[in-house]
């Protein structure tokens, strides 16, 4: 299986970097060129098959809202800088058409929709007349009380019928671990509960990406306030999504949670 030109013969990482002030994790704010193409080139060296660059926070806890002109001007200001930098893919981290477009232009490869092509109605449109690959993440209305992998997959295959009508054929699902909040179960059961599970997204047949690098479940669980202390406990996380079967996993960490896929992928091949 491949995704974006990628193999995915083996877990890949997909390295995170925010040109966003307002990202809940600080320490993967890059605002400054040198400190970009710094950064860009340390986790493509260090094991990063993609880069994924996000202009705008998506927390749901936080209050990001931004002009969209902002989100352009920081989306094709991170891309254009790092673009002649490296040759890996780059994604564009957004729900908004304009910004997935302008930063295309400017050399982005990949569209990363949290919405799952259902927040903005031109999404479809820019991914098919451009011919990019889209990760789909599980985005929808969720009810109390549901079960967690099943709503996931529910919700990814409405976006996977959106792509399909627009003849969007590179896509990866993304199960949105920390975006799917009902008030029961709480979101860190939620979270876990799909990790755990994550084998049944195989069924999908397509590339599985899942970012789990610092989230809020990690500290519910773990008690860690800060995301700068959530790192262990991330690097499990990824252990049992690798085991559970993710292709991609997204990250802030590259080195570590590479180390982290070679070992869970190698233990993985000694298990059914
Ligand atoms: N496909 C996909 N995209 C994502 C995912 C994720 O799990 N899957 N998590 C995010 C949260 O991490 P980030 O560091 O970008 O946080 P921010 O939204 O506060 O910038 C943002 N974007
Ligand atoms: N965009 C997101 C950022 C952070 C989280 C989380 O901490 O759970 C979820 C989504």
């Amino acid at each position: 299986m491949k995704f974006a030109g990628i193999n995915l013969n083996e877990p890949r990482i997909m390295g995170v970097i925010n040109v966003s002030p307002e990202s809940f994790y600080k320490g993967s704010v890059r605002n400054d060129e040198e400190k970009l193409i710094e950064t860009t080139l340390r986790m493509v060296e260090e094991g990063a098959s993609f880069i994924d660059i996000g202009a705008k926070s998506t927390a749901p806890y936080l209050e990001t809202q931004i002009p969209l002109e902002e989100e352009i001007r920081r989306a094709v200001w991170a891309v254009k800088t790092i673009r002649d930098h490296v040759d890996v893919p780059i994604s564009i981290d957004t729900t908004n058409a304009k910004v997935a477009e302008e930063a295309i232009k400017a050399g982005a490869d990949i569209i990363n929709d949290v919405t799952g092509l259902k927040g903005d109605p031109e999404m479809p449109k820019v991914a098919a007349d451009y011919g990019t690959p889209v990760v789909l993440c599980a985005h929808g209305e969720v009810r109390n009380f549901s079960d967690p992998v099943r709503t996931v997959m529910d919700f990814l295959q409405e976006s996977l019928e959106i792509a399909e009508k627009h003849g969007i054929e590179d896509v990866a699902v993304d199960p949105a671990i920390g975006f799917l909040r009902p008030e029961w179960p709480p979101w860190y059961v939620w979270d876990s509960n799909v990790i755990a599970n994550l084998n049944l997204l195989k069924s999908l047949g397509r590339p599985i990406l899942v970012g789990v690098s610092r989230k809020s479940f990690i500290g519910a669980i773990t008690g860690r306030q800060s995301p700068s202390e959530r790192l262990a406990g991330s690097l499990s996380a990824t252990a049992i999504a690798v085991l559970k079967g993710a292709d991609i996993v997204r990250t802030h960490d590259v080195k570590e949670t590479l180390d982290t896929i070679k070992v869970a992928s190698f233990m993985g091949k000694f298990s059914p």
